[in-house]
């Protein structure tokens, strides 16, 4: 075909599709400034309290909720970026916020999911142990903190945060990504405030047992009670043997199922939102 310049009916076309865009800019623009002056009276009416805004349960429900209605050309993964801005600039709408993320290096994965997860707007600080990032967000300086989730061959002598987690003062609120599974990186959200349902989630169930306890044992116990571990892991710690177990449903520490458990030292660390599957590769 030869070179020719784009004639003008092709010009014709792409101007009316242009302006078409111009005025949907304009409706989403007016609806982003209503939005904003929505929260801003939930802001004023002091409704939530003190302490962070941040919901991460109400969040996971929100976008539950669109992802269940979305159709088109649009990607899934671009709908959570889109609201995790919205999400985010409504959060500071009601108060500073900032986040501390324990990250070997500022590039490192953990990093980054904090940084799609919070958006890159955010204050983000990275410390270079979990006990750091606890400290700043404890002394004041950052609203949560980012650390990786626990696994039973943690990353140095301070990887198993959660075996001193200062609950109910602080706790686990939330799982990033919430989409999709970014190569296995993922981490936990700490925050001084107590995590909030999102309809469907998951909770941290901290076992103190005797030193020595059989694993099958208190597998056993937690199914006996009633409660089902998706996965239990387990830490040797002095004088006991500790274990996580990652429960189904929203659990709170005044739950029955819990005092049947054969063991005084039974905690709940907290809950997360059970994360949704990515766009199909
Ligand atoms: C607006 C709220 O505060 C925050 C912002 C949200 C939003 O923009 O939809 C949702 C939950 C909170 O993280 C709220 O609690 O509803």
């Amino acid at each position: 075909m030869p070179d020719t310049a784009p004639t003008a009916p092709a010009e014709a076309e792409i101007a009316a599709l242009r302006a078409e865009i111009d005025a949907i800019d304009d409706a989403m623009h007016d609806l982003l400034m209503k939005r904003a002056a929505v929260v801003a009276n939930l802001a004023g009416s002091r409704a939530k309290g003190n302490g962070t805004p941040l919901r991460p349960g109400r969040e996971a429900a929100v976008l539950r909720r669109l992802l269940a209605r979305h159709t088109g050309p649009l990607g899934r993964a671009r709908v959570v970026r889109i609201w995790r801005e919205i999400f985010m600039a409504s959060t500071a709408i009601q108060g500073a916020f900032s986040v501390a993320v324990f990250a070997p290096t500022p590039q490192s994965g953990q990093a980054r999911l904090a940084r799609e997860h919070f958006g890159p707007i955010t204050p983000t600080r990275v410390h270079p142990t979990p006990a750091r990032a606890l400290a700043a967000m404890s002394a004041g300086e950052a609203s949560v903190a980012v650390l990786p989730v626990p696994t039973e061959e943690p990353e140095g002598p301070e990887g198993a945060w959660w075996t001193r987690l200062d609950v109910p003062r602080l706790q686990v609120v939330a799982r990033l990504p919430f989409l999709g599974d970014d190569g296995g990186t993922a981490a936990l959200v700490v925050a001084p405030v107590a995590p909030d349902p999102s309809g469907e989630d998951r909770s941290l169930l901290l076992i103190e047992a005797e030193d020595g306890a059989a694993r099958g044992r208190i597998a056993q116990a937690i199914a006996d009670a009633g409660l089902q571990a998706a996965s239990i892991l387990f830490e040797r710690a002095e004088g006991a043997t500790l274990a996580l177990a990652d429960i189904e449903g929203f659990v709170r520490q005044d739950d029955a199922r819990l005092a049947a458990l054969p063991w005084a030292r039974r905690t709940i660390l907290g809950a997360y939102a059970v994360p949704v599957a990515g766009d199909a590769p």
